[in-house]
């Protein structure tokens, strides 16, 4: 079996398994993954809807949820924006609910796991209107 060698400092080594590195590891990254899951409390959330209701955001009437609309010049633009967003959406596991006719996308962000907004929508919402920016 491989083992991992740390000098945590000088003359001194530790060896971990790459077993053992993994429990070290991936509860800090699940961690992380889960707290942008978490549901996002009223006062965590104000500034940071303040910005994305700066680039037309809004919050949908009924449903703890954003919505905005993207008009395109054409309806591939509108296709390659969302393709690319879609990779985001799958490298984040966090998907959008969207609808497209012609140029025109109506993207609607939550989270399911949580039953309202987390983190991760923020975080996508952001990509998203970086993206849009580029078409
Ligand atoms: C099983 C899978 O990881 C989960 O269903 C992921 C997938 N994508 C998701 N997307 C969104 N918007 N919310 C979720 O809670 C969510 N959960």
């Amino acid at each position: 079996m491989r083992w991992l060698m740390f000098t945590l400092r000088a003359n001194s080594t530790v060896q971990f398994p790459p077993s053992k590195l993994c429990n070290i590891l991936l509860p800090r990254l699940s961690s992380k993954m889960a707290s942008d899951s978490h549901w996002l409390a009223p006062a965590e959330r104000e500034a940071l809807l303040m910005e994305l209701k700066a680039t037309g955001w809004v919050e949908v009437e009924g449903r703890d949820a954003l919505y905005k609309e993207l008009d395109f010049k054409t309806f591939n633009q509108a296709f390659g924006f969302m393709s690319r967003v879609a990779l985001q959406a799958e490298k984040m596991n966090h998907h959008p609910e969207w609808f497209n006719v012609y140029n025109k996308v109506q993207i609607t962000l939550t989270t399911h796991d949580c039953g309202g907004l987390s983190k991760k929508d923020i975080k996508l919402a952001k990509f998203i209107d970086k993206v849009a920016l580029t078409m």
